[in-house]
């Protein structure tokens, strides 16, 4: 069954239009790739998705329209946005970022559960409550950032580029925690990453995006297995 279901989505900036009737369809629980060159719109596709930017056309998930829904009402429907660039907040500790994700999460009990399952996934997180985001290295930025979306306790997580700035080890262990999340809490995932390999690695299925269209759509084996994309984002002919 469909989870996230997005129809004749179209978004820019002023009048620069980026996105020109993107349609995709995510199933409930699966991880979706977006592939895609630079410029292509991948970025604003997940902004429009979590309503930071502005869009027309119809974005469904688990059967309820949140078309044109503000930021806020996006996250009390549970749509999560971990940006590119992350987003923590650099003077606040790692506790204060977490606490700050629970911020449609109402009661004491259930925020430091959150904390608590937060802490299972991201145990580097734990031993850290007490530093500022901006002394973890990338890596535990980047799982500040996934764990504050996860206070939400989101249904649907939008990544972008979760692997940029990281070395390849970190950017396996956070696919690996990224994959655990979605297998255990059943979220769905869209997830887009430059690093194809690694993402194809995870989804269940992928879209390739170009100039602000969906070009390509199957499953991640399906994606794998196409001579363009093989080319121009996996780095070889099949
Ligand atoms: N805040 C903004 N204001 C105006 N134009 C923007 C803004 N953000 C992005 N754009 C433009 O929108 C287009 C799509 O950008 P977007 O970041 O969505 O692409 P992308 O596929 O994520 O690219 P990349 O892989 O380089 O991050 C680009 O032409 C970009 O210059």
């Amino acid at each position: 069954m469909s989870d996230l279901v997005v129809e004749n989505l179209v978004a820019g900036y002023g009048d620069a239009r980026v996105l020109h009737g993107v349609h995709l369809t995510v199933g409930e629980g699966e991880i979706c790739a977006i592939l895609g060159p630079n410029g292509a719109g991948k970025t604003t596709l997940l902004r429009a998705l979590s309503g930071m930017v502005k869009a027309r056309g119809t974005v469904r998930l688990g059967g309820a329209d949140l078309s044109g829904r503000s930021p806020d009402a996006l996250a009390r429907q549970g749509v999560a946005h971990v940006p590119e660039g992350r987003g923590t907040f650099m003077p606040l500790t790692v506790e204060e970022n977490l606490r700050l994700g629970a911020f449609v999460r109402r009661g004491k009990a259930q925020v430091e559960a959150d904390l608590a399952r937060i802490h299972a996934y991201f145990p580097a997180l734990r031993t850290r409550l007490k530093q500022t985001a901006g002394s973890l290295s990338g890596g535990e930025q980047q799982m500040l950032a996934i764990g504050r979306a996860l206070m939400l306790r989101p249904r649907l997580l939008l990544l972008d580029e979760p692997s940029l700035g990281l070395a390849p080890l970190v950017t396996r262990e956070l696919f690996r925690i990224v994959q655990a999340i979605n297998q255990e809490e059943r979220t769905t995932v869209v997830v887009v990453e430059q690093n194809a390999h690694l993402a194809l690695g995870i989804a269940q299925q992928a879209h390739v995006l170009e100039t602000g269209r969906i070009v390509l759509s199957g499953t991640a084996a399906e994606i794998r297995a196409d001579e363009q994309v093989a080319q121009s984002y996996l780095g070889y002919r099949v």
